[in-house]
């Protein structure tokens, strides 16, 4: 027989059945450990479905073995029991039953049902490897007003995608508003007693940072359609959290007012009184008490605060010179202030002794801008320059507003750390006032209806996403009581009468004789809009439900 041309028993091996099982064992044991891992994760992850699945399951063997009267039952005793809860105690019943139903009807209803089209449509979809990769929706939780999701990003995408999509998204899922965050919204909650450090520790995963996570606020009723009434006098103001409005998902809008100063940015009309008014009353009972000195200038001639002259430590509306007098007072103060904190703190702390002071100037423009005498005018400047960037620390602060956020007009605009931004005209006048891409990142200022006198943007502590707000609206009649009820003690350092205008020297007219040129009285503040003017324009604030100033 002829021997075959390859001798295939030459190259047979055994085979190595040892290794070859213990491979597969090791690969089927981590397989099912993976496995097992998933499933504990997803338990994990759904652990407000035990409770459910518990009940069917009771409910199940309880139908097999009675019949249905032990759920007729259940249910009478629930029914029960949610009456005489939302007797007693309506609040948790709402949030903790109420609300909590209506999230997960609207997450199952709306936005589950919705998701796909909706991402699909807005564009924030990504394709990979042949297929979609989808935000993917991780909670709905519904309060009065507001539907707040929390999706996570597909690979490739940022916040910024959500931001341009906001208005897309709002109407998508039938709102006007979607706000969106880039960060968690609610810091974590302080925890105090003996098990503080162990709920701390499970706060720190909890509230871990998720930067693949984005948070959207659907405006599903917006409460700032309406006036908001003015809020209760604080016993004792709190300059971190100022109340001064209502924010769109109900919660009261606080200012912090602690070593920093404030633009208020409106186009005429546009409630730049109301913001001014709100923080007062936010800080009348610190007026009363000397905790804090208002000085007020109001350049159009007292048409805005002279109404509520007695808060005012300080107040003039009729002599630029003395408004200039003022703010260099006012410098005077700060410096004295350095000089004794120099080295001893960095924030001064408001005392009876050295209160805050508070700087209020109605109308910026006025001042800075549209001031004929240019030596007044440099005086100012100056002294407000130095008020804003030094005087945050030394507790001078200022509070001005204006109806032009223009750096021509506002040359000191931007010492304003923060910025308030009212209805305004122009597009482009809602990132000169609130910073670079604030516009695209929610601040429709540009948008706020004429209607909307009150409503603004504002930046909340910790979040670069502007919010809507809402301030109250202090009518004549309540800052007339304010100012009767709050009025200011006397200062110790009295306002300054106004001086007598300085006589120029004589001068030489070249032949030995002197000639005198009296100087002219000085230029008086006559008010930017005549009265005639300003009682026409108080109709339409009738005609929109406000009441007339
Ligand atoms: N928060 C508010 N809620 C409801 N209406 C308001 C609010 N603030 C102001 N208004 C209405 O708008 C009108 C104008 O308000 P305000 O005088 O405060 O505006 P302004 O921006 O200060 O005006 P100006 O540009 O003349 O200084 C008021 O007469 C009032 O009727």
């Amino acid at each position: 027989m002829r021997a075959p041309l390859v001798n295939f028993r030459r190259f047979q091996i055994t085979a190595p059945w040892p290794l070859v099982w213990t491979v597969t064992v090791v690969l089927l044991l981590v397989r099912s450990t993976v496995l097992a891992g998933r499933f504990v994760v997803f338990a994990l992850r759904h652990w407000r479905s035990w409770p459910v699945v518990v009940l069917v399951l009771l409910a199940v063997d309880a139908y097999r073995d009675h019949g249905w009267w032990p759920h007729l039952l259940v249910l009478v005793v629930v029914a029960a029991t949610g009456a005489v809860w939302w007797w007693r105690g309506r609040d948790s019943f709402r949030r903790l039953v109420v609300l909590r139903a209506v999230s997960l009807w609207r997450r199952l209803l709306i936005y589950r049902r919705q998701w796909h089209e909706v991402m699909s449509l807005c564009g924030l979809v990504k394709k990979y490897d042949g297929g979609e990769v989808l935000p993917r929706l991780l909670s709905v939780r519904c309060t009065d007003a507001t539907d707040e999701l929390v999706l996570r990003m597909p690979k490739g995408q940022n916040p910024e995608v959500y931001h341009k999509a906001a208005r897309d998204l709002a109407y998508s899922f039938g709102t006007r508003h979607c706000r969106v965050f880039s960060g968690r919204r609610q810091a974590p909650p302080a925890r105090s007693g003996r098990l503080a450090w162990l709920l701390r520790r499970i706060d720190a995963i909890r509230f871990r940072d998720r930067p693949r996570h984005v948070w959207l606020v659907f405006i599903r009723r917006d409460p700032l359609t309406r006036v908001v009434a003015p809020l209760p006098v604080p016993v004792r103001p709190d300059f971190t959290a100022l109340p001064l409005g209502l924010r769109e998902d109900l919660a009261t809008y606080c200012l912090r007012l602690l070593a920093t100063h404030v633009l208020i940015g409106g186009a005429t009309r546009m409630g730049k009184g109301s913001v001014i008014w709100s923080l007062l009353r936010a800080l009348a009972a610190g007026i009363r008490i000397g905790l804090v000195r208002v000085w007020a200038i109001d350049p159009k001639g007292g048409m805005e605060l002279a109404i509520g002259r007695p808060l005012f430590s300080r107040y003039v509306d009729d002599d630029w010179s003395r408004m200039a007098d003022l703010l260099e007072d006012a410098v005077a103060r700060m410096r004295v202030r350095q000089q004794a904190l120099r080295g001893k703190v960095r924030v001064h702390t408001p005392t009876v002794d050295e209160p805050l002071i508070v700087i209020v100037i109605d109308e910026l423009a006025a001042l800075i801008a549209f001031l004929a005498d240019s030596d007044i005018r440099v005086r100012i400047t100056q002294a407000l320059g130095l008020l804003l960037s030094q005087g945050a620390g030394l507790g001078v602060l200022v509070v001005a507003a204006t109806q032009d956020p223009r750096k021509e007009v506002v040359t000191v605009r931007d010492y304003f750390p923060t910025r308030i931004a009212l209805g305004l005209t122009e597009r482009g006048h809602v990132d000169m006032l609130m910073g670079d891409g604030a516009r695209d990142r929610g601040a429709l200022a540009d948008q706020i209806p004429l209607s909307a006198k009150g409503v603004a943007y504002v930046l909340l502590d910790g979040q670069p996403e502007p919010a809507r707000v809402r301030f109250s609206y202090i009518a004549d009649d309540v800052i007339r009581d304010m100012a009767a009820t709050f009025a200011a003690p006397p200062d110790i350092q009295p306002e300054p009468e106004p001086v007598p205008a300085p006589v120029k020297p004589a001068r030489t007219n070249g032949n030995g004789r002197h000639t005198f040129r009296p100087t002219p009285p000085r230029q008086a503040a006559a008010p930017l809009l005549p009265p005639s003017l300003l009682n026409a324009l108080d109709l339409d604030a009738t005609r929109n439900g406000g009441e007339p100033r």
